[in-house]
């Protein structure tokens, strides 16, 4: 049998736990091999400018996974310039390792966007996705995803940072180690 890879992309700015959450609930739900997280080199439907570096969100990210045997990092968007759009992506992939079957994982706020995204038809010929519930998301679409439905966690890299730069607590939001990266590098606002 083919061996069964879920692709959660994101800007990951930083990661937290929903992150974690999505990533082990589909990891069980549809019994794949393995979580790739895999950052973006400039997210194709958000401005770029305000955002931590690649190296900061990769040591991040690295931080946040190291303790699942099953979870790894995919950097193949930060190894071409330009907005990573996924139907390039995919196809680098399969290219790539056609001997994998690949998952790609989205929360409902991408659901209702994936209208919008580019090629999204050739796209869904080329990869299945899952989609997860998010607060506030409709998880209804035409497009043929599976869905998998996790505990509710209204918790967003956005949170996070407006959190951090107005000095409240993120503890149990994000990972502790990432909580002192973030310290220790002074990152969004913190000192
Ligand atoms: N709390 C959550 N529940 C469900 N899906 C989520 C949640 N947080 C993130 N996701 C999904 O994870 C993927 C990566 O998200 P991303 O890194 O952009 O985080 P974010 O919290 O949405 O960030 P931001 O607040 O900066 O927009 C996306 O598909 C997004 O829908
Ligand atoms: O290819 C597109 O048109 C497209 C449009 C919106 C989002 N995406 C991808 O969806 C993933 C989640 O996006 P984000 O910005 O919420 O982290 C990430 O891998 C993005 O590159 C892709």
């Amino acid at each position: 049998m083919k061996r069964r890879v879920g692709i959660l992309g994101g800007t990951f700015d930083p990661p937290h736990l929903g992150h974690l959450i999505i990533a082990n609930e589909v990891l069980q739900a549809l019994q794949l091999d393995e979580i790739r997280f895999m950052p973006n080199q400039e997210p194709p439907h958000k401005q770029k400018d305000k955002w931590v570096s690649n190296e900061d969100r990769i040591n991040m990210l690295t931080l946040s996974i190291a303790d699942h045997p099953c979870f790894a990092i995919e950097k193949i968007e930060l190894e071409r310039k330009g907005r990573s759009y996924t139907y390039d992506t995919v196809l680098l992939l399969r290219e790539r390792e056609p001997e994998i079957e690949f998952y790609f994982i989205i929360g409902a706020d991408m659901i209702e966007y994936l209208p919008k995204w580019y090629k999204i038809d050739q796209l869904l010929k080329l990869i299945q996705f899952v989609g997860v519930n998010r607060p506030n998301h409709s998880q209804k679409t035409e497009y043929p995803i599976l869905h998998v439905t996790i505990p509710d966690i209204n918790i967003s890299s956005t949170l996070i940072r407006t959190r951090i730069s107005e000095n409240k607590s993120v503890k149990y939001l994000i990972s502790d180690n990432v909580w002192n990266y973030i310290k220790e590098h002074q990152l969004y606002g913190s000192n």
